[in-house]
């Protein structure tokens, strides 16, 4: 469960106190995702969510997440919009943590989704994409290529334990020396703003399946369109275990291309960039594995179903084979 940090009634009102939203009239926690601890909140004036900021999200950056967010909810995209203080301020602070109070989106992520889930998630990606374009402001993906050798130096100390784990940190240093040699530069695709976790557990819908809300904006950064597609791809295309569902990719990446047309460049850079992500995920899975104590409530998610993704883009000869 996600309740990392206790907040009393007493000390919600006091926090609240700081935004003109009404009266508190329910707080409660939310039990589910792993990095922050979230509650939902009722006031006389609607629903919000309080997210009590914890170690893995970075501090510093707060403002670009919470900017961006707005500028999205601005545009009338469905992101939650930080809820803003009487003094002017969108980050505060609640039990020794930054906090913020963001809308409260309607809808539930699919626990099944299908290929009609899967083109409106590709659509509203491309949105994302489209109303995020004039955001001024940028940050560097702190999980992009550059961070990968950092990532497998983290997992080293601990894989020594698994031979298992010492073989896919190998794998992965052969495959960033290819990755590097071909990585288009700065400038070669189109870039901006992206969401860099567009899982399936952050994209809420509702009954018939279509985006009422998207979540979790915490990995957000500048990057290529492209990557965030190809991420995404790896997200819904493929079962829990990591089996590839080629119609979902399909979905997709047709329903992106219909909202934003890819350019023939970007298609051919989705393979390697969904090489990339099936590192990227893999090694932050694999980090979370070795250094997880039993006594953790939240479980630590698969690095083997992400992996398994590696294999199948490593096959794929065009980006035209996902559609
Ligand atoms: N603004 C919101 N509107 C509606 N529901 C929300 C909102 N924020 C969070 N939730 C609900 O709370 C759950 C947990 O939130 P979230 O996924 O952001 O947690 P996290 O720990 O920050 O992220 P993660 O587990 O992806 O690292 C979501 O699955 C969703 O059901
Ligand atoms: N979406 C990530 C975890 C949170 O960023 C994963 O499935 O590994």
């Amino acid at each position: 469960m996600a309740v990392f940090t206790p907040v009393s009634l007493e000390e919600a009102r006091a926090y609240l106190s700081q935004y003109d939203i009404g009266d508190l009239i329910h707080l409660e926690g939310i039990e589910e995702g792993v990095s922050n601890t979230n509650f939902k909140v009722e006031t006389t004036t609607g629903l919000y969510a309080l997210t009590l900021f914890e170690a893995a999200t970075p501090i510093d950056d707060l403002p670009y997440f919470m900017d961006y967010t707005l500028h999205l909810d601005r545009k009338g995209y469905p992101a939650p919009g930080p809820a803003i203080m009487t003094s002017g301020e969108t980050i505060g602070e609640v039990s020794g943590r930054k906090a913020a109070l963001i809308k409260w989106l309607p809808g539930r992520w699919p626990r099944n989704p299908d290929t009609r889930h899967a083109a409106s998630a590709g659509e509203y990606l491309a949105k994302l994409h489209k109303v995020g374009a004039d955001f001024a402001q940028t940050r560097e993906n702190s999980m992009g290529i550059a961070a990968w050798p950092h990532l497998i130096a983290r997992c080293e100390p601990k894989a020594g334990q698994s031979v298992r784990a010492m073989a896919i940190l190998e794998d992965f240093r052969k495959e960033l020396y290819f990755l590097n040699g071909v990585w288009p530069k700065p400038g070669a695709l189109e870039s901006g703003a992206i969401h860099a976790d567009y899982f399936t557990d952050n994209v809420l819908m509702n009954d018939d399946g279509h985006v009422t809300g998207v979540i979790d904006y915490y990995y957000a950064c500048t990057d290529f369109y492209a990557y965030d597609l190809a991420v995404s791809l790896n997200a819904w295309g493929f079962t829990p275990g990591g089996q590839a569902m080629p119609e979902m990719i399909s979905a997709f990446a047709k329903a992106y291309h219909a909202e934003r047309p890819l350019s023939d460049a970007e298609v051919e850079a989705l393979p390697l960039f969904a090489r990339g992500s099936a590192v990227r995920f893999t090694l932050t899975r694999l980090y979370d594995l070795l250094n997880h104590d039993p006594s953790w409530v939240v479980k630590p998610k698969d690095p083997e179903a992400f992996y398994r993704r590696l294999d199948y883009h490593r096959a794929v000869k065009s980006g035209f084979e996902y559609f």
